[in-house]
């Protein structure tokens, strides 16, 4: 419930809609009953031949009543459903500003088909909390209170019948359907995540597992899980349709309960006749409002459960941003003093007491094999993954009082898969804020070898129509537009042959020749061009130096190098 109170105070905000849905339900209510009380006496009247005069005013008095209670419905739904969209749009950019800073760290913890359904499948859950669980309460108890008000004025004993009907079947019989509702209704939450989760997999899998001739089994696993769900659903449906069948009965016996008693009070001689059919009818009409509080405990549980998957998402927001921002020189020096990071689900740390020094304007790479942490460092700087233990520090600035956008302004950052959006070369060029003419994009491509591709070819989705050199060469020809005193490259050069390797190496590290460069890679390739070299292994240090000092030294380095040399001889 706690989770709800954001969003109940989103709903508080749209106080006139608020207040007028209630106003137009409670009058639809009170004249509904109202409307079938004066109908019952009408018909009993109309027994006792009265005078024509009264039967007209009654019979306008229940016209006025059907008319009210028709237009006031209309209201309610109208203002209801207009603070109700007023409130998710609300809710949408509450979200989206929440979560837009932070996405890269969502990202790293969440798949994207678990996002997908927070942010747009709980969200729209978040619809059902003014509409099916704020107001309904306050309309049926006002409703309910001037009925009952209305039938002490004729029979304190039939009030008293309502008053336990109604709590039998507005509190009692819900909570016993709801607790046996309640562990399916767990399942299919947890059904529904994982059916969104395998189902982006799916679709972004789809041509591995078209040439990996595993398709049909995917296709068959996400075909079980629908009918998982649909099952789940079902029972769901069933417990609730037993729910109403058994508030119906209820309802039929306290109005026959109530005939018996209110025409043994007429035989007594204690209440008029002619208000027999009256009670009655209130007893119906009143019954017949409650269909709403029967959903209310599932729609609450429901709402509560997708505001806390939504404030789950926001927590990583919680994380401070500093207040007053650092000053950044031309070139930035980074300290890494004893970091450690483990992965919640890994055995081993991904790196351990790392230390490293890189003065600024320095060209630093760092080197391993596959898995031994290099990423993991780059995005420790990168601000992208927290780090338990040890200290990082940018131009002598601690990394926690720098805030992520200026990070990523003084950044320019080539990570190991390149997006690529649907359109020309030139808006893939164009990704950085800033304004770059046609004759500038056009060099970026010479420079990275790309003279074929025009600013106007197109570019198709992931940039499918272009080999993997073609794409890391795009990438690069995006580094090369943007200026900044860090620069944090992981393998921008991987896909390239070995000779077009070194001229890219040799043509980024020329670019920013002034700025401090971080070079990931598992090659070797122009290691000679650098300034420092760190070797990592399992997550730690295990060598550092020059390229001369480490060829010189025996160590894992030279045999890399060795290994490598023997390769390329080979190839
Ligand atoms: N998000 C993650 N969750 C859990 N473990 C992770 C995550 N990212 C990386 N790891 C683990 O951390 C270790 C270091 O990974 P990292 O990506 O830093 O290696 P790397 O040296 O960059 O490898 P490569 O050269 O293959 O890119 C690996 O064992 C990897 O499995």
């Amino acid at each position: 419930m706690k989770a709800l109170t954001p969003f109940i105070k989103l709903i508080f905000a749209e106080k006139r809609d608020l207040f007028l849905s209630i106003l137009a339900g409670f009058i639809a209510g009170i004249t509904a009953v109202g409307l079938f009380s004066a109908s019952g006496y009408l018909i009993s009247h109309a027994a006792l031949t009265p005078p024509i005069a009264t039967l007209m005013v009654i019979v306008a008095i229940v016209k006025l009543l059907g008319i009210t209670s028709a237009v006031s419905r209309f209201g309610e739904r109208y203002y209801s459903h207009r603070a109700t969209f007023t409130m998710l749009s609300n809710i949408r950019l509450r979200v989206y500003e929440k979560l837009e800073p932070v996405s890269n760290r969502i990202l790293n913890r969440y798949t994207s088909g678990d996002i997908l359904s927070r942010i747009v499948g709980d969200v729209d859950a978040l619809q059902n909390v003014l509409l099916r669980v704020v107001y309904p309460p306050i309309v049926m108890l006002s409703v309910f209170l001037a009925t009952i008000a209305f039938t002490t004025l004729f029979s304190i004993g039939t009030a008293v019948l309502i008053i336990l009907g109604l709590t039998l079947s507005l509190l009692v019989i819900p909570a016993l359907f709801f607790l046996s509702q309640r562990r399916v209704n767990d399942q299919i939450r947890e059904t529904r995540g994982e059916l969104s989760s395998m189902f982006a997999e799916y679709v972004y899998g789809f041509r591995e597992l078209t040439i990996h001739q595993a398709r049909q089994q995917r296709e068959q696993q996400v075909r079980n899980t629908i009918k998982q769900y649909e099952q789940q659903k079902q029972k769901s449906q069933s417990v609730q349709m037993w729910s109403d069948a058994t508030i119906g009965l209820l309802s039929f016996l306290v109005s026959v309960t109530v005939l018996f008693y209110a025409g043994f009070q007429v035989a007594e001689g204690n209440l008029a006749g002619i208000l027999l059919a009256l009670l009655l009818m209130i007893t119906l009409t009143v019954f017949e409002q409650i269909t709403p509080m029967a959903t209310l405990p599932y729609h609450l549980q429901e709402s509560a459960h997708a505001a806390k998957r939504i404030e789950s998402l926001e927590e990583e927001n919680n994380r401070v941003e500093p207040d007053v921002d650092v000053q950044f020189n031309e070139a930035l020096g980074i300290q890494f003093q004893d970091v450690t990071l483990q992965f919640a689900d890994q055995l081993r740390p991904a790196i351990q007491r790392v230390n490293i020094q890189i003065p600024s304007g320095s060209k630093t790479a760092i080197i391993g094999a596959s898995g031994s942490g290099k990423t993991t460092i780059a995005n420790v700087l990168l601000k992208a993954l927290p780090y338990d233990q040890g200290t990082v520090k940018i131009d002598g600035h601690e990394l926690s009082t720098i805030s992520e956008d200026t990070l990523w302004k003084n950044t320019n950052v080539s990570l190991q898969s390149n997006h690529f959006f649907v359109g020309t070369v030139r808006d893939n060029l164009l990704v950085t804020e800033e304004t770059t003419d046609d004759i500038t994009l056009q060099k970026a491509l010479h420079a990275a070898e790309l003279p074929h591709l025009k600013l106007d070819s197109r570019v198709e989705e992931k940039g499918q129509n272009l080999s993997g050199g073609e794409k890391q060469r795009l990438a690069i020809a995006r580094l090369l537009l943007r200026e900044a005193p860090l620069w944090v490259l992981d393998e921008p050069t991987t896909s390239l042959d070995a000779l077009t390797e070194e001229r890219m190496l040799r043509l980024l590290l020329e670019r920013a020749k002034d700025a401090t460069v971080i070079l990931i890679s598992h090659r070797l390739t122009g290691l000679d061009q650098m300034d420092q070299i760190i070797v990592v292994d399992h997550g730690q240090i295990i060598e550092s130096g020059t390229y001369d000092e480490l060829i010189q030294k025996d160590g894992y380095f030279k045999q890399m190098k060795a290994l490598e040399e023997q390769l390329f001889m080979n190839e």
